[in-house]
C-alpha cells in the first residue's frame, strides 16, 4: 500500500472517529437538557422522535405543525407547557398552552424572536418590520400605525366593497356551472385586492387578471431554503438561483411603484387622506427633508427599507385573511343554525333585500362593527382555526413561572430553546375553552365574554409584536360575510373518505402559510330565504 494511500485512509479514520465523538458528545448533551423538564415520554437515546413518529402516523401526511402539538397534548395531557427533544433531525421545541405563560413570553418579557424568521427574508426583505427589531422595527412599525387606525380603516371599507363584489361575480360563474373547486384561491385573489391597495395604492385586479408582483410573490415561497435537514433542496444551484431571481425582481418592481406614487405626489394627484403604505413610508421621506429629485426616491437605504415593508405588509396582509374566510364559509355550512342567525342579523342591520348591502355599507362603513353576533362567528372561527402564532427565542437566566403552582420552566438551557406561542394549541386546549372543539360564538357574547381566561384568546398574538393588520382583516371579513352569506349556500364538499383531525376534514395544512386542507373544496348555489322558514 503506497504511503499517500495509508496516510489519506489515516485521516479518513482519524476524521471519522472525532465525527462519532463529537455525535455522541452531543446526543448526550442534548438529551441531558431535558432532564426533569415536562413533556411526553422521553426515551434516553432517541429523545422525543420515537413519540412524535407515533403521533404523525395519526394525522393525515399534509396536517400542519400546529396540530402535532395539540394532539400531543391531549394524548399525553401535558400543560402548561412541554419541551420536544426532536435532535439531530429539529431543533428542540418548546409549546406553550398557558394563557399565563404565553403572555409572560410575548407581553410581559416580549422575547427575542427566533433566528428561524430569518427564512422569512426570502419573502419579505432584510428590513421589514416582521424580522426586524430594535429601532429599526420601533421606527418602521410607527411610520404605518396610522394606515390601521379605525376611521382610516372606515374610509377603506367602500374600495373593499368593490373588491367583494368582483369576488361574487366570480362565485356566480361557478353557480351556473355547479361545480366542486377550491375556495382558497378565490378568497388570495380578493385578500391580495385588498393588500395591493392598501400597500401600494394599486389597483392589481387580481381576480380577474394576472400582475408580475403578484405572480414573483406567489412564486418566491417555492425557492426558500428548506426547514428540516435537507441538503440536495439547500444546495441545489436552480433553487439558489430563482430564490435570488425572485428577491431582485421584487425589489425592483416594487421600487418601480414607490418612484410612480412619489411622482404623482409631485404632480399634486395626491389627497391629503391617503394613507396606503406606500405613502405614509413617502410622508416620512418628505418629513425627513430629503425631496430626493422630481422622478425618484434618491436615498438608497430609505427606499430598500420601504420597499422591504411594503414586501413584508403584503405577504402578511393576505393569505391570512384567505384562509380564515374559507374557514367563515366552512364553519357556516357545517352549522346551519349560526348561518340562520347571523342572516337574521345582516337583514336586521343591512335591510332585508342582499342587493341593498353594498350601499348601506358605503354609506356608513362602521356599522358592520356594530353587528355583535357577526363578530363573534369571526370571533369563533378565528379560535377553531387560525394557523399562525409566533416563535421567540429562549434567553439565559429567564423562565416562564406557572402563576398556580409557582413552577419555573427554563427557556436556557446549555443554549436558548425555542419557544413556540400559537394560537391553535392554546385555543383547543380543554383548560382554556370548554368544548374546545365545539364551534359556538356565544362564547363571544354577553356575560360569556367576561369568565374567558385572560390571555387565552389570541388569535393576532399580544404584545408590542401583535399583528397590527387585524382591524383590516376584521373588517375584510365582515364586509365579505355581510355580501355573500345571504346571496349563496356555499357547502364544504370533501369526498367521504378524507381524512379528518379533531372532526374536521378541513383540518390546517401549510401552503406558504396556514390554509384549509386541499384548500377547501365546495359547490355553490343561491341561497333560497324560503326554505329556511
Ligand atoms: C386573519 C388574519 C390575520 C392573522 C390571523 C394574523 C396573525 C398574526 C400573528 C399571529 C402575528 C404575530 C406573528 C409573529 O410574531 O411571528 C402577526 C404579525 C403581523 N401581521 Fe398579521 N394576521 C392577520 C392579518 C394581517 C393583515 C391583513 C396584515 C397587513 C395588513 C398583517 C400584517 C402583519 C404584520 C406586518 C405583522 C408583524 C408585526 C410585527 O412584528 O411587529 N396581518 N399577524
Amino acid at each position: 500500500m503506497s504511503t499517500i494511500l495509508y496516510s489519506w485512509m489515516k485521516t479518513v479514520l482519524a476524521l471519522g472517529t472525532a465525527t462519532c465523538f463529537w455525535f455522541l458528545f452531543k446526543l448526550l448533551r442534548e438529551r441531558r437538557r431535558f432532564a426533569g423538564l415536562p413533556g411526553p415520554p422521553h426515551h434516553w437515546l432517541y429523545g422525543h422522535l420515537p413519540i412524535i413518529k407515533k403521533i404523525k402516523e395519526k394525522l393525515p401526511s399534509d396536517a400542519h405543525i400546529n396540530l402535532l402539538h395539540a394532539t400531543l397534548a391531549r394524548e399525553y395531557n401535558l400543560g402548561p407547557i412541554y419541551y420536544l427533544d426532536l435532535w439531530p433531525s429539529f431543533d428542540p421545541m418548546v409549546i406553550v398552552l398557558d394563557p399565563a405563560l404565553a403572555a409572560q413570553a410575548t407581553q410581559l418579557k416580549n422575547l427575542p424572536k427566533h433566528p428561524m424568521y430569518r427564512l422569512m427574508e426570502y419573502t419579505v426583505g432584510t428590513q421589514s418590520i416582521i424580522t426586524t427589531t430594535g429601532q429599526q422595527w420601533r421606527f418602521w412599525r410607527k411610520v404605518f400605525d396610522p394606515g390601521f387606525s379605525s376611521t382610516h380603516l372606515a374610509t377603506l371599507t367602500p374600495m373593499v366593497v368593490e373588491r367583494v363584489q368582483v369576488f361574487i361575480k366570480k362565485l356566480e360563474a361557478h353557480v351556473e356551472t355547479g361545480d366542486v373547486f377550491p375556495l382558497l384561491p378565490l378568497t388570495k385573489s380578493l385578500t391580495i385586492d385588498v393588500i395591493g391597495r392598501v400597500t401600494m395604492a394599486s389597483d392589481f385586479n387580481t381576480q380577474q387578471q394576472s400582475n408580475e408582483i403578484v405572480d414573483a410573490f406567489l412564486l418566491m415561497p417555492k425557492y426558500i431554503p428548506p426547514m428540516g435537514f435537507d441538503p440536495i433542496r439547500l444546495l441545489s444551484p436552480t433553487r439558489i438561483w430563482n430564490a435570488r431571481h425572485y428577491q431582485r425582481k421584487l425589489d425592483r418592481l416594487i421600487g418601480e411603484v414607490v418612484d410612480q406614487r412619489f411622482r404623482e405626489r409631485r404632480a399634486g394627484k395626491v389627497g391629503p387622506s391617503e394613507k396606503s403604505l406606500v405613502h405614509l413610508a413617502l410622508d416620512t421621506y418628505e418629513q425627513m427633508g430629503d425631496t430626493g429629485d422630481a422622478n425618484l426616491v434618491t436615498d438608497p437605504v430609505f427606499k430598500r427599507n420601504a420597499i422591504h415593508n411594503i414586501r413584508g405588509f403584503f405577504f402578511a396582509g393576505h393569505a391570512t385573511t384567505a384562509a380564515s374566510l374559507c374557514y367563515l364559509y366552512y364553519v357556516l355550512y357545517r352549522n346551519p343554525d349560526v348561518m340562520l342567525r347571523l342572516r337574521q342579523e345582516h337583514d336586521e342591520y343591512l335591510g332585508v333585500n342582499p342587493d341593498d348591502a353594498s350601499a348601506r355599507i358605503q354609506a356608513e362603513p362602521t356599522l358592520l362593527k356594530r353587528m355583535p353576533y357577526t363578530t363573534a362567528v369571526i370571533k369563533e372561527s378565528l379560535r377553531l382555526f387560525v394557523g399562525a402564532g409566533t416563535m421567540r427565542n429562549g434567553v439565559k437566566g429567564f423562565s416562564l413561572v406557572d402563576p398556580s403552582t409557582n413552577t419555573a420552566y427554563p427557556t436556557y438551557r446549555d443554549g436558548p430553546f425555542p419557544i413556540l406561542v400559537r394560537a391553535f394549541p392554546i385555543h383547543r386546549n380543554p383548560a382554556n375553552f370548554a368544548d374546545p372543539d365545539l364551534f359556538d360564538p356565544e362564547r363571544f357574547l354577553g356575560a360569556r365574554v367576561t369568565t374567558m381566561t385572560k390571555d387565552a384568546y389570541r388569535p393576532f398574538e399580544k404584545g408590542s409584536r401583535d399583528c397590527p393588520g387585524q382591524e383590516l382583516s376584521m373588517m375584510e371579513m365582515r364586509v365579505t360575510l355581510a355580501l355573500t352569506i345571504r346571496i349563496f349556500n356555499i357547502e364544504a364538499v370533501y369526498p367521504k373518505d378524507s381524512p379528518e383531525v379533531m372532526g374536521d376534514p378541513a383540518y390546517n395544512v401549510m401552503y406558504s402559510s396556514a390554509g384549509p386542507a386541499a384548500s377547501l373544496p365546495v359547490r355553490i348555489k343561491l341561497a333560497k330565504r324560503e326554505e329556511e322558514g
